[in-house]
């Protein structure tokens, strides 16, 4: 079963064109991530599978029902928004509710599972402040909730992480997950984070140009990726020519000569960058090709400008597609 399917789904602004022919499916109970630099179509599919955007061509199924052409509400989906759009007089047991309201559920039994959902998202305490009186954090665990209470089949979710500063962003992002986990249905997560959809997700989906490049599981994408695009954008890649083919190798499978055998790449370093557990280093050939390695925090210091030659073993390469 699917929760989601997209069928040759274009997207048309006038004349411009955002989302380019996209089929996709997305597995029952799954954490999926939309990602890809900006402009490449994420948003504009994530708001074509809530019904916000109305596709220009192709077809969207949610739990095997044709849904191209229902209003939002009948979707059987919930929007959880980048600025979470709390109603600033409401408390946040009120801004749950308020879900429901729209439903026709009665007063005392909306409240109660307001306080059920605002449990779920460990803000019951909190429930009768005002959302001026909470963080950050806490409104964005109430707009959660707000969309939880109606029960969607699928959550969708637009960069809900991107306010946050680092430290709360991986609080959430472990809480988006467990939810996702306990709840039991689908996330769809538009990211531009490279990072947080490899930490999310059970497929991830990555955009350029309106197209879908790769859907995988991330350790696929980051183990075979897909085209020289994919490897680059994904990051921890170096991406080099072997004649007219295209290869992708590791950072971290890359090391200092060490007189082992294996393909090498000579230059001189240019940046050096210690980062705890580990130092980046690139090295500049002088054809001016560069390719960095993630080596051990106990590597021997480098020097700038110093002559360097990374290896690595032949079988670490990834043959890329043109
Ligand atoms: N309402 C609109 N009218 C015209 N063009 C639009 C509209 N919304 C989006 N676009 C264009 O469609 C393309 C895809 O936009 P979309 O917002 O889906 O990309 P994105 O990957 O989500 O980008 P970002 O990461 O910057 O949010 C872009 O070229 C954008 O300029």
């Amino acid at each position: 079963m699917r929760d989601v399917e997209l069928v040759a789904v274009t997207k048309r602004y006038g004349s411009a064109l955002a989302v380019d022919g996209i089929d996709l499916a997305i597995p029952e109970g799954s954490y999926t991530c939309l990602l890809g630099p900006s402009g490449c179509g994420k948003t504009s599919t994530l708001r074509m599978i809530a019904g916000h955007e109305m596709v220009s061509e192709g077809e969207i199924l949610l739990a095997g029902r044709n849904v191209t052409t229902l209003p939002p509400a009948q979707r059987g989906t919930a929007m959880m928004f980048q600025s979470y759009a709390l109603f600033p007089h409401l408390s946040a047991r009120d801004n749950v509710a308020f879900g429901l309201r729209m439903r026709g559920v009665a007063k005392a039994e909306r409240l109660r599972r307001a306080d059920e959902f605002l449990d779920l998202v460990h803000l019951g305490p909190l429930a009768d402040r005002l959302p001026a009186q909470l963080s950050g954090g806490q409104q964005q665990r109430v707009a959660l909730a707000r969309a939880l209470i109606t029960e969607p089949r699928v959550l969708l979710l637009d960069e809900p992480l991107s306010a946050l500063d680092p430290f709360l962003r991986a609080k959430m992002r472990e809480e988006l997950k467990r939810l996702q986990r306990e709840l039991g249905i689908s996330f769809i997560h538009v990211t531009h984070s490279q990072e947080e959809a490899m930490a999310l997700a059970d497929l991830a989906v990555v955009m350029d140009h309106g197209r879908i490049v790769q859907a995988a599981p991330p350790r696929q994408i980051f183990e075979r990726p897909a085209s020289a695009f994919v490897a680059r954008f994904i990051g921890g890649h170096n991406v080099l020519a072997r004649g007219a083919q295209a290869i992708s190798i590791r950072t971290d499978r890359c090391r200092l000569d060490d007189g082992a055998e294996g393909p090498r790449h000579h230059g001189h370093v240019r940046a050096v960058e210690y980062l705890g557990a580990a130092m980046r280093i690139v090295v500049v050939a002088e054809d001016g090709t560069e390719a960095e390695a993630m080596l051990p925090d106990s590597t021997p210091p480098i020097a700038l400008g110093e002559a360097a030659t990374l290896t690595w073993n032949a079988a670490d390469e990834h043959a890329l597609a043109a």
